[in-house]
């Protein structure tokens, strides 16, 4: 974007009024805009002039497939594209969001929600956007450099730092997915920390933990004797995190009325607390996380599209463990050493040891390695981790948790790991007799995580208790 000239946006819809209207308010708010009718005309422009945004239609001519939106992406990375659509479908959303757009609105779209979505989009540095070519080994060095507690060498490790290192210090709002234990909130807290809001609070919201009936009092505070019980003024969660970031915590478990009003707050950047008439306005950036996959969810309707694509402008998908070749040799290293610092002992992995985390599928992933390594820690006797400290179920897991070859895969690859996961709580609730505490110290989950993935899967704890 030169600084003497205003953003230039290209706006591609084909109906006449509204391209019409929208080219003169943008106009009138200072940018320069370049309208046409149809995807083909779009593409022209951007191989022929300079653009800082696209705000695209989707039901054009020229854009059956969705062109506009290819090959702006895979050409353009750099322009940030928004989504202004008045047929959504949830296919093409889906794609859209696959494909990186910056926002997804709904026509009949306030002007100022458009404004709003434009200044925010234009407000990204188009690095942001641009898609990393592989990662060289000094920037590999130096990412691990600038990110010491994010441990592991892995190439998708590697893609993932690199994102961070180009959105921290952006005010992005950013979905982080993965696995239960693969260090979503360690990459939120490693956002916040990188970031310009960095000195501000970092405020973790779980959703799990607020009743739905208390959502708007915990999120936005109330006053005192707004309802039965408010015996005092109480400031909400949000407020807190005025100035610095919300890290929303399993959001895939928000209720659907929950739902619309963060997304109210979230769009207009104030709400108003419980009992009060005056709105509180807010500066804060939304970092979600979720082992839940939003995509299905918003396809079964139960996330709100709107809401899904305003929290994730940047989606993080976090790999499991068993996909991160041996950086669970270096977390286990990583892991031994924090764990020596508190005893001053001195112990070191025996081969074995080594081959034989290597060889494991950890289902609970990070977490579950730290509780393997601690576990391992107190029962070794002597300076050196034999294999045989590790616990049972890790050197004989189920049968359906070792790679067997000779298997024909049947299904997608999701499909095989949540068999594989179904099959491995049955057994473990088997072995404990449904007993929670124990059944999630072995799979290496909190008591709260299990508990989400039994109800994931519709297991009752309660049927394997005798
Ligand atoms: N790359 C990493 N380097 C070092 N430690 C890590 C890394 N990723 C995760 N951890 C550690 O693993 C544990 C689990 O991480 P975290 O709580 O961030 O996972 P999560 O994906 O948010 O889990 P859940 O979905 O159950 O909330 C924590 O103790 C965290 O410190």
């Amino acid at each position: 974007m030169s600084e003497k000239q205003p953003p230039r946006i290209l706006i591609a819809d084909d109906e006449p009024l509204y391209l019409k209207t929208t080219g003169q308010l943008l106009r009138k708010a200072g940018f320069d805009c370049v309208c046409v009718s149809h995807a083909g005309a779009a593409i022209e422009k951007l191989e022929a002039e300079p653009f800082d945004l696209i705000l695209s239609d989707l039901n054009m001519p020229g854009n059956l497939k969705l062109e506009l939106l290819h090959q702006g992406r895979s050409n353009w990375p750099h322009i940030p594209l928004i989504v202004v659509t008045g047929v959504p479908s949830m296919p093409s959303a889906i794609e859209s969001i696959r494909l990186g757009i910056t926002d997804y609105l709904l026509k009949p779209v306030k002007y100022e929600d458009l404004l709003a979505s434009v200044r925010r989009a234009l407000a990204i540095p188009s690095r942001v956007f641009q898609r990393s070519e592989s990662i060289t080994a000094r920037e590999q060095s130096e990412l691990a450099k600038r990110f010491p507690n994010i441990v592991g060498a892995s190439a998708p490790l590697m893609e993932i730092l690199d994102i961070v290192d180009r959105i921290a210090e952006t005010d992005v709002n950013v979905l982080i997915t993965g696995e239960s234990g693969t260090g979503k909130e360690v990459v939120a807290q490693t956002i916040h920390e990188h970031s310009l809001r960095s000195k501000e609070n970092f405020q973790i919201i779980d959703c799990t933990a607020i009743p739905e009936s208390l959502f708007e009092s915990v999120l936005f505070g109330h006053v005192k004797g707004a309802f039965t019980g408010a015996v005092n003024d109480q400031e909400g969660l949000l407020k807190l995190a005025d100035k610095g970031t919300a890290f929303f915590d399993e959001i895939g478990e928000l209720p659907a009325a929950s739902q619309s009003k963060l997304l109210r707050a979230i769009q207009e950047s104030r709400f108003t607390p419980v009992g009060k008439s005056q709105a509180v306005q807010i500066d804060t950036r939304f970092v979600c996380a979720t082992n839940r996959k939003l995509e299905s969810e918003v396809s079964a309707g139960r996330f709100r599209g709107d809401l899904y694509y305003r929290l994730g402008v940047i989606h993080i998908e976090l790999p499991p463990l068993r996909d991160r070749g041996d950086d669970v040799v270096l977390l286990a290293e990583h892991f031994l050493k924090l764990t020596l610092k508190k005893s001053g002992r001195e112990l070191q992995f025996a081969p074995e040891t080594l081959e034989s985390l290597r060889e494991y599928s950890w289902p609970g992933n990070i977490r579950e390695l730290k509780n393997v390594i601690e576990r391992a820690v107190a029962l070794t006797r002597g300076e050196t981790i034999e294999k045989t400290e590790l616990p049972e179920s890790l050197l004989n897991p189920p049968a359906n948790l070792q790679h067997d070859s000779s298997g024909v895969a049947e299904g997608s690859r999701d499909e095989a790991i949540e068999n594989a996961e179904y099959q491995y709580l049955t057994a473990l609730l088997e072995k404990h007799e449904g007993n929670i505490s124990q059944a999630a110290q072995q799979a290496g989950l909190s008591r709260q995580g299990l508990h989400k993935l039994l109800n994931k899967h519709n297991i009752s704890a309660a049927d394997f208790r005798s």
